[in-house]
């Protein structure tokens, strides 16, 4: 919890408090239900919580933001960032039934009010949002495939809608045809060697209606 509150020092009472409760409940729920590895979830706040939290290091979500979090597994990035922004609504999809099952417990546990999960493919739900965040669920072409007409016409935020995906190494190749990409090297924010080549991607994407 110290580490969340070294980069994030303006939480909320009730922000702590949740913030604190999560490793209790997934460390509860990982004995039950395995989607966290064991190593991982010694280091829950490292590996997980604050690198979620990176992409809050490239945007503010304003009030009433509108995000999809795609592949969530376990909660990541979704979780983390509904207890950083409270007035925006988050949408958690996962096609495994079971890491949603700990994810709706650690959501009724945390009394998260702002977090809708759906257990479906992604390419099967429907909405649109201002960004879609996701961390290691497919390669930028096929996520970008999936994810068409899910981006929102409007714009809330300086930063254009589209993808914000936590990814790592040497992206070149993957990325090669998104020429209007956008990499923000977590190291900026973060001075923990876990982060050392981990990214967060923007890559905006036009509204197809
Ligand atoms: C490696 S896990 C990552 C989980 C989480 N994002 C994290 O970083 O801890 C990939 C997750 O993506 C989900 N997934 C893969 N393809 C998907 C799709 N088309 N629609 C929804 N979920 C998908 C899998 O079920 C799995 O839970």
């Amino acid at each position: 919890m110290k580490l969340i509150l070294k980069y994030f020092p303006d939480l909320t009472e009730d922000q702590i408090e949740k913030f604190t409760l999560l490793e209790a409940l997934y460390q509860d729920w990982n004995l039950k239900i395995n989607v966290v590895s064991r190593k991982d979830i010694d280091e829950l706040y490292l590996r997980h919580v604050l690198h979620s939290l990176a992409i809050a290091k490239v945007i503010q979500f304003k009030d009433g933001s509108q995000i999809l979090d795609v592949g969530t597994g376990g909660g990541f990035p979704g979780i983390p960032l509904a207890i950083l922004f409270p007035e925006c609504s988050f949408h958690l999809v996962d096609s495994i039934a079971k890491k949603l099952k700990v994810v709706n417990e650690v959501v009724e546990g945390l009394g998260l009010t702002n977090v809708k999960t759906t257990h479906s493919r992604v390419e099967d739900t429907k909405g649109t949002y201002d960004f879609i965040v996701s961390r290691a669920v497919a390669a930028m072409p096929t996520f970008v495939h999936w994810i068409k007409g899910k981006v929102a016409k409007e714009q809330k935020h300086d930063l254009k809608n589209g993808i914000l995906y936590l990814k790592g190494g040497d992206l070149t190749e993957e990325l090669k045809d998104y020429k209007t990409t956008t990499i923000y090297n977590i190291s900026d924010y973060y001075e923990e060697d876990f982060y050392d080549t981990k990214k967060v991607v923007h890559l905006p994407l036009k509204f197809r209606g």
